[in-house]
């Protein structure tokens, strides 16, 4: 093994000059697959990839080389070691083609499926169509349909082909030391007490969840009656506002707890004052440069695609954020509608451009998050303050905000149906991963664990009978996608650390849940300077930077939502927690 550092440094250098432009080019064949789904498009896209796997296997392979552990130089045996984690790369070239070409059939399949209405005379994809649906329908049978029709559509189709994906990630997976994908997935928290860690927290989060739960199922009762809700029994996973019931904000008109109260609810002033994407993406540019944080750049409105092409191409509509590489392209690939929900997704994009940005000048292989959930929290941080009240009348999307008790309480829960509703299904999204990739759930009984999960972590049941001829799994865009989810759980504990630290620098005093950090530069070089170390120290070191501990904990974000712990806690005195009638389903009543 190589131990000179000479040497070192200059197979480093080499790897970082020939990168950018071999992903450039990836990133740009895959934009344009992106943005207009065709075969064509695929071919070239695949035919990148395979370049950019080429150029990762030769150097990792070369990295490998090296006895990283010789250097004293963290840095040079940290990028070291990342160059030689190659992942898919390591495939054999056949095994490697199929293996992409697997992933953009079933992504392929997720972006132009549809549901058809009386005899496929007009039919609707996911975005906007059925999404809207979904979120606005009161009717239960009309949202049964669409919620079936959208699992017919996209994950039953997919349920062979990801069969032979779990093989080949594993594969992958073991090429790279390995014992199986999931194991890979986790290593990218580079912490062994990670799965234990993850558990605690979701441990001490279940009792707010399990209120909140039976406060929403009490509340459906009212509008959909006995027949369709059990108040002992999981809550039909249909009637939530969003087609994974992983966010629940859609329904807040049927739980609002003081109706009288005025709704927080941006929306209907957005449409009213005529908002369009392209003003959303400033708003949310003007919050960032207020925090003395880097604007977008012109690059990013120039290239960016903010709103679904209307010339009926097929896109992938999930919005992501792209690193072209080359330190200067960075773009957002959305398809806005003009609502809050988007205004907030918006904030969580451009926090990865953020990142980019920050990180840019690192070494190529510290071009990353301190870990995947970093990444996944920096928009959503800001979004904690652009969402409170006092800021929505602020930037005139709400005419008057009250300070009392009810409103108090309105707003607490409106934010709780989408931070506190989404962790069990973000958790149980790589739960159910994990166990397929390392042989616990045999592809027998895919949706048959899917569905026990469901019912354990979020107390849900399906709306209508699933066998295994359904893989309703592959109804969620990240399990066609190969994007792991745990991200997002990680993002939603520590994105409230940040907050509380963020919240403390720009001097806030009161309560957590009433703290808008706008403008307050110190607040934006706290974060800036995490950001700006990109994965080039353990994460551990980035978060002390900005909270000053090294954990992973759930403190902050109770703290946000005490007072409505406590509500929550006395409106359920005589409601039962949990669903302890677990065999009860919507289909078996009379
Ligand atoms: O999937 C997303 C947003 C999309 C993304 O920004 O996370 C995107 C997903 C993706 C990953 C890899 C390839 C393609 C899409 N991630 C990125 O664009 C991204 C960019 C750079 C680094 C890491 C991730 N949100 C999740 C849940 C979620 C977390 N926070 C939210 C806030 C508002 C709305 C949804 C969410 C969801 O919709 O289920
Ligand atoms: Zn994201």
């Amino acid at each position: 093994k190589i131990t000179d550092i000479k040497k070192a440094e200059e197979f480093l250098a080499e790897f970082n000059d020939t990168s950018e432009e071999i992903i450039y080019k990836y990133n740009d064949a895959y934009w344009k697959y992106n943005t207009n789904i065709t075969d064509y498009n695929d071919q070239l896209q695949q035919k990148a990839y395979l370049q950019w796997a080429n150029h990762s296997k030769e150097f990792g392979l070369r990295a490998q080389q090296f006895d990283k552990d010789a250097f004293q130089d963290e840095s040079i045996r940290r990028q070291l070691e990342k160059i030689s984690l190659i992942g898919s790369a390591a495939l054999p070239k056949t095994d490697l083609k199929e293996f992409n070409a697997i992933i953009s059939k079933m992504e392929t399949i997720y972006s132009v499926a549809k549901v058809c209405w009386n005899g496929d005379q007009d039919c609707s994809l996911l975005d906007p169509d059925l999404t809207g649906i979904m979120a606005m329908s009161r009717d239960y049978k009309e949202l049964e349909y669409v919620w079936e029709g959208w699992r017919n559509a996209s994950g039953r189709t997919m349920r062979q082909d990801y069969i032979r994906y779990v093989e080949l990630s594993n594969e992958a997976a073991r090429l790279n030391g390995f014992p199986d994908n999931g194991a890979l997935w986790r290593s990218y928290y580079d912490t062994k007490t990670f799965e234990a860690d993850i558990e605690r927290i979701y441990k001490e989060l279940q009792p707010l969840y399990r209120n909140l739960h039976a406060y929403v199922r009490r509340k459906l009762l009212d509008t959909y009656g006995q027949n369709h809700i059990n108040t002992k029994g999981a809550i039909p996973a249909h009637l939530l506002g969003n087609m994974w019931a992983q966010s629940w904000i859609n329904i807040y008109d049927l739980v609002v707890p003081y109706p009288s109260a005025p709704k927080i609810d941006a929306t209907p002033t957005m449409l009213k004052q005529k908002w369009n994407a392209t003003h959303m993406f400033h708003i949310a540019d003007e919050f960032f440069t207020s925090l003395n944080l880097i604007p977008m750049p012109q690059e990013f409105w120039d290239k960016s695609m903010m709103t679904k092409p209307e010339d009926g191409r097929a896109v992938v509509c999930h919005p992501s954020a792209w690193d072209f590489g080359n330190r200067k392209d960075f773009r957002i690939k959305m398809c806005t509608v003009v609502n809050m929900d988007d205004l907030v997704t918006i904030h969580h994009e451009m926090g990865h451009v953020e990142y980019f940005m920050q990180y840019k000048d690192q070494p190529v292989p510290f071009r990353d998050g301190a870990n995947p959930g970093f990444h996944e929290a920096i928009g959503d941080v800001l979004a904690l303050s652009v969402s409170t009240p006092k800021h929505l009348k602020e930037i005139g999307l709400l005419e008057k905000v009250d300070d009392n008790e009810a409103s108090e309480i309105n707003f607490l829960l409106k934010m709780a149906l989408d931070k506190i509703a989404f962790l069990p299904f973000a958790y149980l999204m790589d739960q159910w991963r994990w166990k397929v990739f390392d042989g616990r759930i045999s592809s027998t009984e895919y949706n048959k664990q899917w569905w026990n999960l469901r019912l354990k972590y979020q107390g849900l049941c399906s709306p209508t009978p699933r066998t295994e001829k359904d893989f309703d799994p592959g109804a969620k865009y990240h399990i066609p996608s190969d994007v792991s989810y745990i991200r997002y759980f990680v993002s939603f504990v520590i994105q409230f650390q940040f907050h509380k630290a963020m919240c403390d620098k720009a001097g806030h005093t009161g309560p957590l849940h009433k703290c808008d950090v706008y403008k307050s530069k110190a607040a934006g070089d706290l974060m800036a300077d995490m950001m700006s170390l990109g994965s080039s120290k353990p994460w551990q070191d980035a978060m002390e930077k900005i909270t000053g501990q090294r954990n992973m904990s759930a403190e902050s974000l109770l703290e946000y939502f005490q007072p409505l712990t406590t509500w929550l806690k006395k409106e359920n005195e005589n409601e039962v927690l949990g669903w302890p009638e677990y065999d009860w389903s919507p289909y078996l009543q009379p």
